[in-house]
């Protein structure tokens, strides 16, 4: 029930459910991953199973693929879908020009594979999210294990000349092991504090051996939609330069709230 849940899982869902009611039947759509985009990914199950629904989902993750069929929508891999009409993701920071970082969640190589085979990309979350400048969540970097540490050290010597204010450096970790993505590679996570030149910096990461990916979204996401825990959803279309609001109302019973 709506009442068990958190303010901010409540603006997570209201956004989720504003941005499902963009995919149409006969659409090829790229899935997010991550606490929003599973809600995103919930509500479009409701939407396949009550209203019928049909359109074909890419899952940016194995997480969200599982979710995914388990909520009964029909999920496709990019190179069967090829090209897609829309992606929904979520992000751990977003700009006022909707430039993010990604990868909180270690899904930000596939997912920016996704969301650049799309025709747009729509970003879902909560207002905590909002930043004037990008940075204070440590950037994610995909790198593959062999010789990480030398390629930790080629980040840290290239953080030297770039427009950041920490330069500290962690491998992402699952417990006493590190982390690996899907793609069996690590995460080296920035804690940059603050980022100048977010532009500059996504193109120099990428010229490193060894880094397969950063999480900077540059010039890749079209639209925000804002939720609040009150249900208040604002949505900010960077191209079309509009902003507009909605109100969505809880609803008590709702069957998706029945599983969390
Ligand atoms: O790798 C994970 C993704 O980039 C997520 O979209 C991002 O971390 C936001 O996740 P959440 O919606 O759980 O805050």
């Amino acid at each position: 029930m709506t009442g068990e849940l958190s303010p901010i899982d409540k603006a997570k869902f209201a956004a989720a459910k504003q941005a499902a009611s963009l995919v149409e039947s006969g659409m090829r759509v790229g899935l997010g991953t991550g606490s929003t985009a599973a809600w995103l990914v919930r509500c479009l199950g409701e939407l396949v199973r009550e209203e019928g629904l049909r359109f074909r989902g890419v899952p940016t993750s194995s997480r969200t693929a599982d979710l995914a069929r388990d909520v009964g929508i029909e999920v496709v891999s990019l190179d069967e879908a090829r090209w897609l009409d829309l992606t929904i993701d979520g992000a751990d920071e977003f700009d006022g020009d909707l430039n993010l970082i990604k990868g909180g969640g270690g899904a930000l190589l596939q997912e920016k594979i996704v969301a650049t085979a799309s025709d747009q990309m729509v970003v879902i979350a909560d207002a905590a999210k909002e930043v004037e400048r990008l940075g204070n969540f440590p950037l994610p970097v995909e790198v593959i294990p062999f010789g990480w540490q030398t390629t930790q050290a080629l980040i840290e010597e290239t953080l030297v000349s770039m427009d950041v204010m920490g330069r500290q450096t962690t491998l992402r970790m699952n417990g006493e092991r590190p982390f690996f993505t899907d793609e069996g590679n690590h995460i080296l996570d920035l804690h940059l504090g603050r980022i100048g030149n977010a532009r500059q910096l996504a193109m120099v990461l990428n010229q490193i051996p060894g880094v397969v990916e950063n999480g900077l979204f540059i010039d890749i996401c079209d639209k925000v939609i804002i939720g609040y825990g009150d249900g208040r959803v604002e949505t900010r279309d960077i191209n079309a330069g509009t902003v507009s609001e909605s109100q969505l109302d809880f609803v008590e019973d709702d069957n998706i709230f029945r599983d969390i």
